[in-house]
C-alpha cells in the first residue's frame, strides 16, 4: 500500500535519510521512534511530498508516485497527515473544521457526530478554537484525521499534550481504525503507548531503520529482572551466562528463553530471584526496552 524506495534527505552535509527503503500494508499501524532530531519529521514530511528527497520515491498503491501532478492528487484523496495546532483557525469553531475536512475528503459530513461523541467533544466543538486548551486542539486535530477518513494517515506526535485518559481514548480509536483497514504511521516520544496497538515499530539512526519490532507474531519471550551494575557484573562473575543474554541501559537484564528447557528457565528464574528479591518478568521486549538498547 505505501513503498518508500532508497529514500535520501540531506541537509546541506547533514545525511538524514539515507538510502532508506520501507514498504507498509493496510490494516497496519506502525510506530516510529527515535530520539530527537533523527528524521521522523523528515520522513513524514517526505511521504506526504511536503519535502522532495534527494533520491528515492514513494509509491501509494503500488501506482501512484508524487513525480506527476495527477498522480499526486489521487496520493491526496488517499493519504492525509496530523494537522498542525498553529494551523488551526482561532475564529473557526471544531465542528467547522471537522466539515471542513468531512466534505474535502469524505465529501460527507453525516459521519461527524459519531466522531465528536466517540472523542467527547460536545460540550466544547461547537465553541471557537480561540477558547480551547491545548488537549482540546490535540483532540480536535485527531478529530479532523477521523472526518477526512483518508486510507493513510501519518500522525506526528499525535498523543502531544494529551491527559491518560484522551491518550486511552484515542489509542482505542486508533485500534478501531485499524481494524477498519488503515494505514497509520505513529511517530512517537509515548513508547510505552505504542506497544498497545502497533504491528511493528521501526527505530531509525544515521539515516537508516536499524530495528523493526514486530508485535504478536511470536516474539521471543526473554526472563527480565533489573540490575545494578554491581549486581550484573556479580552474575556473570558467579554464572555462566548464555552469550545471546542482554543487559540493557545498564539495568535491565533479559535471557532469552528461545531454545531453553523448561528445567533450565526454572533454574535461571531461582537464580535470578536469589540474587535480588525483585520484580522479575517473562515476556517479550517492549518498545521502551529495544529503545533503550538501541539508543543508551
Ligand atoms: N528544513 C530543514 N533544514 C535543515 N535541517 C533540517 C530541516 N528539517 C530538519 N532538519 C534537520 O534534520 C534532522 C532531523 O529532523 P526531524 O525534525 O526530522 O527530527 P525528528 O526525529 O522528527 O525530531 P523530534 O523528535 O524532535 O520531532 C535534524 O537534525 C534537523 O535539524
Amino acid at each position: 500500500m505505501l513503498t518508500l524506495k532508497n529514500i535520501s534527505v540531506k541537509f546541506k552535509d547533514k545525511v538524514v535519510l539515507d538510502d532508506l527503503s520501507f514498504q507498509a500494508e493496510k490494516g497496519e499501524i506502525i510506530g516510529v521512534a527515535a530520539p530527537n532530531g533523527t528524521g521522523k519529521t523528515t520522513l513524514f514530511n517526505v511521504m506526504a511530498n511536503y519535502l522532495k528527497p534527494n533520491a528515492g520515491e514513494v509509491i501509494i498503491d503500488d501506482n501512484y508516485t508524487y513525480k506527476s501532478e495527477k498522480q499526486e492528487i489521487k496520493i491526496r484523496k488517499r493519504l492525509t497527515t496530523f494537522p498542525d495546532q498553529d494551523d488551526l483557525f482561532d475564529e473557526l469553531s471544531g465542528i467547522d473544521h471537522l466539515k471542513l475536512y468531512g466534505n474535502m475528503w469524505k465529501g460527507t459530513t453525516k459521519h461527524i457526530p459519531q466522531i465528536v461523541g466517540k472523542l467527547n467533544m460536545g460540550n466544547y466543538v461547537k465553541n471557537k478554537v480561540r477558547t480551547y486548551s491545548l488537549g482540546m486542539r490535540q483532540r480536535l486535530c485527531f478529530a479532523m484525521m477521523a472526518a477526512a477518513d483518508s486510507s493513510i494517515m501519518l500522525m506526528d506526535e499525535v498523543m502531544n499534550g494529551l491527559d491518560i485518559n484522551n491518550v486511552s481514548l484515542i489509542s482505542e480509536y486508533l485500534i478501531e481504525m485499524k481494524k477498519e483497514q488503515k494505514l497509520i504511521f505513529i511517530a512517537s516520544h509515548l513508547l510505552e503507548n505504542l506497544d498497545l496497538y502497533a504491528d511493528r515499530v521501526i527505530f531509525l539512526s544515521e539515516g537508516k531503520i536499524i530495528h523493526e519490532q514486530r508485535f504478536g507474531r511470536g516474539n521471543d519471550d526473554y526472563i527480565k529482572i533489573s540490575l545494578d551494575p554491581h549486581q550484573y557484573n556479580r552474575l556473570i562473575n558467579e554464572y555462566v551466562i548464555p552469550d545471546n543474554h542482554l543487559y540493557i541501559a545498564s539495568h535491565l537484564f533479559c535471557l532469552p528463553l528461545k531454545g531453553m528447557k523448561q528445567a533450565e528457565q526454572m533454574k535461571w528464574v531461582e537464580q535470578l530471584l536469589g540474587l535480588k528479591e525483585k520484580e522479575l518478568s517473562i515476556g517479550p521486549l517492549g518498545t521502551v526496552e529495544y529503545y533503550e538498547k538501541h539508543y543508551h
